[in-house]
């Protein structure tokens, strides 16, 4: 038996049905309001290098991926506990601005530290953020509600924190790299646009494993497929250029990559127009649409109309 995210997650939701499933769980709340919580771990050399990430890089990180989540469901975060596993003979400087960073990052977030936990670590620094968030009038979006004929949208940059990551691994020094290193160590969860895209989308959730692995997840929680266009993900001269020096395919990274905490939705054909007009005059930007929901299940990416799935390589943590 291999180990995968999906044996874990199954089995466990084989036991307890109800919660699982989504970017964020929902739970009670007061007269017409939901709950949302959601927890992420960020283990040394796993999800980062020390080398790369400064302590204030690395609280915006512990927040924002978590904030993600709550954002991805149209939710407004809240509250944060941190479990912290530090190893011995950690930099105490290092884990002081840290923890500085990270209340000043809260503090701007609106967000509140009510607890967490603080213990030592043999192996590397192990950072765990649960987010607490709320949605006022209970309209929670779930990953389960994509319909054949919707009309599949992205929002964020696909791509750029796996090219800025690749960068640091490859000691890429040009400045070329800079903004998606940029993107890869302050990462931003979009959670005034999952507010809003929450009032339209009829799926939604944040994509930290790639559009290509998010989106079969977003389809077999909806019992759908999909159909992406990868022509409709790239438009930034820098990002190829960046793709180019790398000697990477730009069409596959924007699908590979992950971690850029971008929101991938599904919206009705019918509303698309009006949403993506109300979203330009909201943000002073636009959302991207990607692809259509289809009937055959599985996800399949093309370019130029020519199916490039079979040679997409995704992330996979085992
Ligand atoms: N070890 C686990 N025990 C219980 N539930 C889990 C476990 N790992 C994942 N889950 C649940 O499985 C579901 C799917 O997880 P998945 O990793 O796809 O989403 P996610 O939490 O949004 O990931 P990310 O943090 O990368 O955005 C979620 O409801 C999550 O809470
Ligand atoms: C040192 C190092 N190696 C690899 C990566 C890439 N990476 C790690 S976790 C992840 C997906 C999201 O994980 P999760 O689902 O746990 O949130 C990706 C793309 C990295 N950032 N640092
Ligand atoms: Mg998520």
């Amino acid at each position: 038996m291999r180990i995968s995210e999906d044996l874990v997650i199954n089995s466990i939701r084989k036991n307890f049905p109800l919660y699982i499933g989504d970017d964020s769980a929902v739970f009670g709340g007061g007269a017409g309001e939901k709950m949302l919580i959601s927890t992420d771990s960020l283990v040394e050399g796993v999800h980062f290098r020390l080398r790369y990430h400064s302590p204030g890089s690395l609280a915006r990180k512990a927040l924002h991926q978590s904030m993600s989540d709550i954002a991805a469901m149209g939710g407004c975060p809240r509250f944060l506990l941190l479990s912290a596993c530090i190893p011995l003979d950690f930099h105490a400087e290092y884990m002081d601005k840290f923890i500085t960073s990270l209340c000043f990052e809260c503090e701007k977030a609106g967000v509140y530290i009510i607890g967490g936990n603080t213990t030592k670590s043999y192996g590397g620094l192990n950072i765990n953020s649960t987010v607490i968030g709320a949605r006022g009038d209970s309209v929670t979006v779930r990953r389960s509600g994509a319909s054949v004929g919707d009309v599949l949208c992205f929002v964020g940059n696909a791509g750029f924190a796996h090219v800025g990551f690749l960068a640091l691994e490859q000691n890429k020094t040009s400045e070329i790299f800079d903004k998606f290193k940029n993107t890869f160590l302050w990462p931003k969860a979009l959670v005034d646009e999952g507010q809003f895209l929450a009032g339209v989308a009829t799926a939604m959730m944040d994509v930290s494993d790639g559009i290509f692995i998010d989106a079969g997840k977003m389809c077999n929680e909806s019992g759908v497929g999909a159909i992406i266009d990868v022509r409709s993900l790239l438009c930034d001269l820098a990002f190829q250029e960046a793709c180019d020096f790398l000697c990477i395919n730009s069409e596959f990274a924007c699908v590979e990559g992950g971690e850029d905490y971008g929101l991938l939705f599904s919206v009705p054909k019918a509303l698309i127009k009006q949403a993506s007009k109300n979203f330009d005059k909201a943000f002073g930007y636009c959302f991207r649409e990607i692809g259509t929901i289809k009937k055959e299940l599985g996800v399949k990416i093309v370019n130029n109309g020519q199916d490039i799935t079979k040679f997409i390589h995704p992330f996979n943590h085992f």
